[in-house]
């Protein structure tokens, strides 16, 4: 059953989230808030992304909102910490606000920089975490990603790389050429028509799964499930969610029967402020469990006039894509 826009829309709210680092190029993240019978939902699909690829983040808003989370197995979700692409010298600053967290996502191949910028990140980010992993959101080609790997292990393990490349055959050919760097699929997973594609194609050791681009904490699942029918693990990570949207992905993370890997759902660590407060991270853990956003920071936080129209308009024209 899906609920009409006026359900939506009821008791919603746009919000302006501003972030102590710049992330994927953005200082504030805009984000809309619905509240159904089941709880909270967050509907923030990145501003550039276009209404049909918005529709599976309004089905998991209306999941979240209107039918609440699966089952768990575990209350705890142990989470990475996510360095943004950050010179050296800020790393510790950013490390600061994980305690207890042993491994590290490093954003690298980022554009405007050099390889010796991700080298140095990394190297700072390994003086104080013991286990690393990097994203270059599918920044490199297949050359440029065999030469930062081979670099970037020279002076440790990584856990794996994230997406070194952008399409499938170049995951599948750095996999083959550097069969000691585990790959990780991300984009070629939550923005592929068909997201088993790329383990068909011998692409990735791991998945990352997000919730809201796969449509939802239940969707994610599934989707997991199959994987585990490949031998492949999963890795839940935000989108830069509020702690509404991150509720959903510990949610979802809580209720897979095996995790192997740290989630990468401790981002609200790179906001200034949160919907909520945020639950503590504890020994690199963070508590599953319902959030309330707090009426007074909605005020605080809220969007433009401007803003909440378009978002509205957003939402109207998404739900046309739900099906
Ligand atoms: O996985 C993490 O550590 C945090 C989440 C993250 O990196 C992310 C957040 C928003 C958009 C894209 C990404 C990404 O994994 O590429
Ligand atoms: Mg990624």
């Amino acid at each position: 059953m899906i609920p009409s826009i006026d359900e939506l829309l009821a008791e919603s709210a746009v919000l302006s989230l501003p972030m102590r680092t710049k992330f994927r190029g953005i200082t504030t993240r805009e984000v809309m808030l619905i509240r159904g019978p089941g709880g909270w939902g967050e509907f923030s699909p990145f501003v550039e992304y276009d209404d049909q690829e918005s529709a599976p983040w309004l089905r998991s808003a209306i999941e979240a909102a209107w039918d609440g989370p699966p089952e768990p197995y575990r209350a705890r979700v142990r989470v990475n910490a996510t360095v943004p692409a950050v010179s050296a010298a800020e790393v510790p600053g950013i490390l600061a606000r994980y305690p207890g967290v042993d491994t590290a996502k490093v954003k690298v191949a980022e554009k405007g920089q050099t390889l010796a910028d991700d080298v140095e990140r990394v190297r700072a980010v390994r003086a104080e975490i013991p286990r690393v992993r990097v994203d270059a959101n599918g920044g490199w080609t297949v050359d440029q990603a065999v030469e930062a790997l081979t670099l970037l292990t020279e002076d440790g393990d990584l856990e794996y790389a994230e997406q070194p490349c952008a399409t499938v055959p170049e995951l599948v050919e750095v996999r083959r050429r550097l069969p000691g760097v585990r790959i990780a699929a991300d984009e070629s997973i939550r923005r592929a028509e068909d997201p088993l594609r790329v383990v068909r194609a011998g692409g990735a050791d791991v998945a990352v799964l997000k919730v809201a681009p796969l449509g939802g904490m239940r969707a994610l699942l599934e989707l997991a499930g199959e994987l585990g029918e490949y031998g492949v693990p999963v890795v839940v990570s935000s989108a830069l969610d509020s702690a509404v949207g991150m509720a959903s992905g510990l949610a979802a993370a809580s209720a897979i029967p095996r995790l192997e890997f740290a989630c990468g759902l401790g981002t609200g660590s790179l906001l200034e402020t949160d919907v909520a407060d945020g639950a503590e991270l504890v020994d690199g853990t963070l508590p599953a469990g319902p959030v309330e956003p707090d009426p007074e920071r909605l005020r605080a936080l809220a969007a433009s006039d401007e803003r909440t129209r378009w978002w509205h308009q957003r939402l109207r024209r998404t739900y046309t894509h739900l099906r």
